[in-house]
């Protein structure tokens, strides 16, 4: 089955000026964009609405996070609901930085794709292995467990199996993000397989074979090629390159 390359921008908490905003901008509205990717990026929540308004309408936003509730006393948070209205359409949850700066434990990423993707939201699903844990030989284990939480979540919510589609799965090894250290080809293609492989045991070999798994990782415009080319990569999740010029070369990496 042919899966639509995805290549996401996290910017992370970053810019911090509005006028290195623009010019971010700016390249993305002037940059020519490989139309067969699907590209999203993902501002701090304060740019959202702004970003959604001044960038090309071929790319797509994602927030950073979102709770589970509609509404209510939860200061700081911003609701599913909320996205939806503000027509926001992707959503990037589970990311490790929010697992272990915020605590947040694979139930709660997983309730929260639940309530997001009952909105009608598509989701950015982050899973990866710490370094202590790859060196334990842990890596699937630890991939299996973070998905696996959504996996059962989805098996109760309403619409079950047919949310799949909605969710783009990325794996991101935490020792190879903001370090210049990415995984080898050999080491991101056995995860990807494996990641599919589990899909196929947990939910069906038919959304195991159309999830998009894309890597995420310290990729930047000199290593995306040779890992585009990889049967199980699906895309990327580009946090520091995202900020500069070569986010472009990144999204095009499989035209190079
Ligand atoms: O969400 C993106 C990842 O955390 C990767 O970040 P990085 O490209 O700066 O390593």
């Amino acid at each position: 089955m042919t899966r639509q390359f995805f290549v996401g921008g996290n910017f992370k908490m970053n810019p911090i000026t509005r006028k290195d905003k623009l010019a971010l901008v700016k390249v993305l509205n002037d940059a020519e964009l490989d139309p067969a990717v699907e590209v999203v990026v993902s501002p701090p929540a304060l740019y959202l609405i702004p970003l959604a308004e001044s960038i090309r309408k071929d790319i797509k936003i994602a927030a950073q996070n979102c709770y589970f509730k509609d509404s209510g006393a939860f200061t700081g948070e911003i609701s599913p609901a909320q996205l939806v209205d503000a027509q926001i359409p992707y959503v990037i949850l589970g990311h490790s930085e929010r697992r272990t700066l915020f605590h947040e434990t694979s139930e709660e990423v997983a309730q929260k794709t639940s309530a997001a993707l009952a909105k009608g939201l598509s989701i950015i699903l982050c899973i990866g292995e710490t370094l202590h844990e790859r060196e334990a030989g842990e890596t699937g284990k630890v991939c299996q467990s973070q998905l696996k939480a959504v996996v059962d979540v989805l098996k109760k919510a309403i619409g079950g199996d047919s949310s799949y589609p909605k969710i783009v799965i990325a794996y991101e090894p935490v020792w190879a993000i903001g370090t210049g250290k990415v995984a080898t080809p050999q080491q991101a293609q056995e995860a990807h397989a494996d990641i599919r492989s589990f899909l196929s045991k947990a939910v069906s070999s038919a959304v195991a074979d159309s999830t998009r798994i894309i890597y995420g990782g310290s990729v930047n415009g000199g290593n995306c090629k040779e890992l585009s080319t990889l049967p199980d990569v699906d895309g990327f999740l580009v946090g520091g390159a995202s900020l500069k010029p070569e986010f472009v070369q990144i999204v095009n990496s499989k035209k190079q």
